[in-house]
């Protein structure tokens, strides 16, 4: 019997050849169980150890699910189900163009992808997109329980190989193809539900529950498609929650640089906790002015999201070494948006922070030498 299975760009499931396979995660966990410990962001303010664990529970879920056993019934529904070659490409090109459109930052990561990965990830891009259109795009207003009811039903549908529409069809196909886990795409349905009741949040404890479930699912959902460096010695677990922490860099980003922007639809999606710490309320959001306690939120606010982003950079680097690359050049491009906040005086009030095209491709190079880094052997 030997293992062989790592979670790369075109996973044998199963039993393949006659030897039995089995997914990276078990191969990595049976291995190192004993000399990694979980990383735990438990020094970031406003994170109660409750607060953590309803979080790192989910994440070990996921981690839990990615078992040979679940392995082999995919390979199963893997067999049945096929698409044709022309309208899955068709599907495929799609996802393509919409992520070029509405997203250039993932876009130009996914550039730097495996043909097969990169296509995954439209389609991942894709549901994800279409999910937060439910409740922030132009038809929001059509927005009810019983439309995301449905969303969900149509996801399973997705998993089950029944794809309502052709850009469901890219991710059924997606589906097939890599062993994604159904939970992190409910748990983003969940998101969009918080979203629609709650437009505050009194603590960073809350806030950070809503990022897990928009954007740290996300990472959760992709890791999958990355796959794990044969030669990384640290736990899945630990890899996943480099995942998660990615997505909640992200996400705090995106809540900095369009605070003027939510304020505008009436949301703010800072902690009233912390606002109210450096004498601020809603009403300064509201008023458009940046001022000096404004100014000294800000810092913190910054400080914190770049702690998120430092700690997924050590995931980065465990991912397969084709993952690795455009891993890291949509991390440090995402972080150059807090740069740019800066830049702007902490103006996120009335400006929306921008990194250019220039500064994008510069990054490149940098991320290539990242990405060049091996996968180290312990993780703090
Ligand atoms: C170990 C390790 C470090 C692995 C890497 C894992 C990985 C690739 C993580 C990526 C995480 C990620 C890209 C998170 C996205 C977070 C995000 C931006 C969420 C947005 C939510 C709602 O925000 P809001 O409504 O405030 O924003 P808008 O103003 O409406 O934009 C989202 C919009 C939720 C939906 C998320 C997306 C549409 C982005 C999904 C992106 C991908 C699947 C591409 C990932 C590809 C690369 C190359 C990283
Ligand atoms: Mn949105």
């Amino acid at each position: 019997m030997c293992i062989t299975l790592s979670l790369s760009s075109k996973p044998c499931i199963g039993v393949c050849n006659g030897s039995l396979q089995l997914p990276k995660s078990m191969v990595t966990t049976a291995q190192t169980e004993v000399i990694t410990a979980p990383k735990r962001p438990n020094t970031f303010p406003g994170l109660t150890k409750q607060g953590i664990s309803d979080i790192d529970l989910r994440v070990q879920e996921v981690v839990r699910r990615q078992s040979w056993t679940n392995s082999l019934v995919r390979e199963v529904n893997c067999r049945k189900s096929r698409f044709e070659p022309m309208f899955i490409d068709d599907a495929y090109e799609k996802c393509r163009n919409i992520c070029a459109e509405y997203a250039k930052t993932f876009y130009l990561g996914t550039l730097l992808m495996t043909k097969e990965r990169q296509k995954a990830i439209w389609a991942i891009y894709v549901w994800c997109r279409r999910t937060d259109e439910l409740v922030d795009g132009p038809n929001a207003e059509y927005m009810s329980p019983a439309v995301l009811e449905r969303w969900e039903e149509r996801l399973q549908d997705i998993f089950e190989g029944r794809p309502y529409d052709m850009l469901d069809a890219a991710l059924s196909d997606t589906v097939f193809n890599f062993p994604l886990d159904i939970k992190p795409f409910r748990d983003m349905i969940e998101g969009m539900r918080m979203d629609t009741r709650k437009s505050r949040y009194e603590s960073f404890q809350e806030l950070y529950l809503y990022c897990y479930y928009v954007a740290g699912t996300v990472g959760l959902m992709t890791v999958p498609v990355m796959g794990i460096a044969p030669e990384s010695s640290v736990s899945a677990y630990t890899i996943y929650n480099a995942a998660l922490y990615l997505g909640i860099g992200n996400q705090l980003t995106n809540i900095l640089r369009d605070v003027g922007e939510d304020a505008l639809r009436g949301r703010v999606y800072l902690p009233q906790d912390e606002l109210a710490q450096f004498g601020l309320t809603d009403k300064d959001v509201f008023s458009r002015k940046v001022t000096e306690a404004w100014r000294d939120f800000m810092k913190e606010q910054i400080i914190r999201a770049r702690s998120f982003f430092n700690l997924a950079e050590e995931g980065a680097s465990q991912l397969d070494k084709d993952s690795r690359w455009p891993v890291w050049s949509s991390l440090i491009l995402y972080r150059k948006i807090l740069d740019a906040i800066e830049d702007n005086d902490y103006d996120n009030l009335t400006k929306r922070a921008y990194v250019g095209r220039t500064k994008k491709l510069l990054t490149l190079p940098l991320a290539y030498t990242r990405a060049l880094s091996k996968p180290s052997l312990y993780l703090r």
